[in-house]
């Protein structure tokens, strides 16, 4: 069976993007894996799935899975390509768009410019709901990693994600902490390992070793949940410039009680076919 899809990126996070309204088939994990595989398959950090909802109340129903073939809750990268690829399909007619993903329901609102801005929703800052083991909820918990106990915020976005405080990102321990963080006894759903360094109140730079993949060049809810973690330490205004190694995005957060807001490219690559 021939399968049509087509190869996206958000800031170099590559996607296959797959319309699942005019085609439906099972991809079992080990097939995901197979086709995430750079040298003997299509080659992305995560499959993309747009659906029909199941909810009459939202546009499509957005099903994320990552290279190593486990199905996730959120993609922020993926939200914007989302919303270009249904776009650019006339699989809608218009720019506001309504998602229901397993992490919560997501909006996205294609700019004039082609940029994509995307209401992430809440923050989920209770341990419980990141899950994060943690007897309550606090700023900064101590996780042990190589025999050191670091800092760590804790936060979800609908997928969970561990923020470190670096000075430098370009010296920090990614290759080494990153797969200890991502699958850390304390994460019981393993996380996203974002390593952070403060350039200033309004701009950071940031690295993310992501669950199911490793690092990647940009991890959008990666960027979100950085914003948050330094807002809630103080350290950052409600617009936040975050530098990733392909590209940065604008977040903004208000505060608690607010969605967490996020703009940035979407990129079409090509489209092609593979044999399933
Ligand atoms: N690896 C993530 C999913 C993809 C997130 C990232 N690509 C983004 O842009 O948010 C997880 O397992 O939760």
């Amino acid at each position: 069976m021939l399968l049509h899809f087509t190869k996206m990126h958000g800031l170099g996070n590559d996607f296959m993007v797959v319309d699942m309204v005019s085609q439906s088939l099972r991809l079992p994990p080990e097939k995901i894996r197979r086709l995430a595989d750079r040298r003997f398959g299509v080659g992305f950090d995560q499959l993309l799935l747009v659906e029909a909802p199941t909810n009459p109340d939202m546009d499509f129903r957005y099903r994320i899975f990552n290279a190593d073939g486990s199905e996730v809750e959120q993609c922020g990268n993926g939200a914007r390509c989302f919303a270009r690829f249904v776009r650019d399909k006339k699989l809608i007619g218009r720019d506001r768009i309504r998602v229901q993903t397993a992490g919560g329901n997501i909006e996205l609102n294609i700019q004039s410019n082609g940029e994509v801005s995307v209401d992430m929703g809440m923050p989920r800052l209770d341990p419980e709901q990141v899950p994060f083991n943690a007897q309550q909820r606090s700023v900064t918990y101590p996780l042990k990693v190589e025999g050191q106990v670091i800092e760590v915020s804790a936060i979800s976005m609908g997928n969970p994600h561990c923020v470190y405080r670096v000075d430098d990102v370009h010296q920090a321990p990614v290759e080494t902490w990153g797969p200890i963080i991502e699958a850390h006894p304390d994460f019981p759903r393993k996380c996203n390992a974002g390593f952070m360094q403060v350039v200033s109140t309004d701009e950071i730079n940031l690295r993310v070793f992501e669950r199911g993949v490793g690092e990647t060049l940009a991890c959008g809810t990666g960027a979100c949940a950085a914003v948050v973690a330094g807002r809630l330490q103080g350290l950052l205004d409600e617009t936040v410039k975050v530098n990733l190694p392909g590209g940065s995005l604008f977040i903004y957060w208000p505060g608690e009680g607010s969605p967490v807001m996020m703009t940035g490219a979407a990129t079409r690559v090509y489209e092609g076919y593979t044999r399933l």
